[in-house]
């Protein structure tokens, strides 16, 4: 199952700078590791922005919560999934 997912970042101000560096590092940590299993197919960056749009390619709307709801920053984003089905059009032959 195909998501779009936005994350927006919201680090208080008053977060002191070792710990966010801390919760970075982690996360990212933690991000590369759902890559590499090929769970988050896609991390990019929105331009201006402390925010990602993201494609996860997991089992089940449970199996992405849990990716999401268990990363470092969750308690720091807004985040906005929107499941995506096969478009009629498409000329791919896969879901890539
Ligand atoms: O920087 C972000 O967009 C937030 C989050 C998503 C992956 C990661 O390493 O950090």
């Amino acid at each position: 199952m195909l998501f779009h997912v936005r994350m927006n970042v919201n680090l208080p101000p008053e977060m002191p700078a070792a710990e966010a560096t801390a919760l970075k590092t982690k996360e990212k940590e933690i991000a590369q590791g759902l890559q590499s299993s090929g769970k988050w197919r896609h991390l990019w960056r929105i331009a201006g922005q402390y925010a990602n749009i993201s494609i996860f390619d997991v089992e089940s709307v449970d199996e992405l919560h849990t990716a999401i709801s268990t990363l470092p920053l969750f308690p720091y984003m807004q985040i906005e999934v929107m499941p995506l089905c096969r478009h009629p059009s498409s000329v791919r032959g896969d879901d890539s």
